[in-house]
């Protein structure tokens, strides 16, 4: 596997090593020990999906607040994806700033995120579904959302949002502190 930086402190694209042959490829996509040596989290309590019919679906943008804030290990594994994440740790040297990548099945990334990052992602094709780890169990009351279109990140995003939930849409708009 190899741990590439992403222009946010400690978010990676994880991507993996596959070893083909005549019957195809193997590759690992989950090892407790480089990504331990990676200084990434291992232990993770939940592994979801979610499909998704249209082109221009938006989920996001999401997350837990602490102490039940979680670190998220996301892959396409149908169609293709764009995939935002946005730092929103007060601490960190790149506070408010986020990032997109495409993601796509079959091609062996995966975008680790942090805790403290809101993160979300707009289908690029019809069928398109995700698969993610998180490491922090699903908490409704705590979570929190950053409006796809706030003014305050100005996130560019590559198609026309024609799907949303009405939760997505009415997140207020960010206070940054
Ligand atoms: C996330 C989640 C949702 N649900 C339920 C709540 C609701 O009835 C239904 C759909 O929930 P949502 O509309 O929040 O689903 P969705 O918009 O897909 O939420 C997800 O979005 C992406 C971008 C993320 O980063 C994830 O962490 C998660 O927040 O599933 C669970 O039971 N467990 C879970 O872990």
């Amino acid at each position: 596997m190899r741990f590439i930086p992403t222009t946010l402190q400690d978010a990676f694209l994880i991507e993996e090593e596959p070893r083909t042959d005549e019957r195809g490829y193997f590759a690992r996509s989950f090892c407790e020990t480089e990504m331990a040596d990676a200084g990434l989290k291992t232990r993770f309590v939940q592994h979801n999906n979610s499909f998704n019919h249209l082109k221009g679906t938006l989920r996001g943008m999401h997350y837990q607040h602490a102490p039940h804030a979680e670190v998220k290990v996301v892959t396409c594994i149908r169609g293709s994806i764009h995939d935002v994440i946005i730092d929103l740790r007060k601490d960190s040297s790149t506070y408010m700033k986020w990032e997109g990548f495409t993601l796509a099945a079959g091609d062996h990334r995966q975008l680790y995120i942090p805790e403290g990052f809101a993160h979300g992602y707009l289908t690029l094709e019809d069928g398109a579904a995700v698969s993610y780890l998180v490491s922090t169990a699903y908490a409704p009351g705590t979570e929190g959302g950053v409006r796809w279109n706030d003014p305050a990140f100005g996130i560019d995003w590559p198609v026309e949002v024609t799907v949303i939930s009405e939760k997505d849409a009415a997140w207020p708009d960010y206070a940054a502190g």
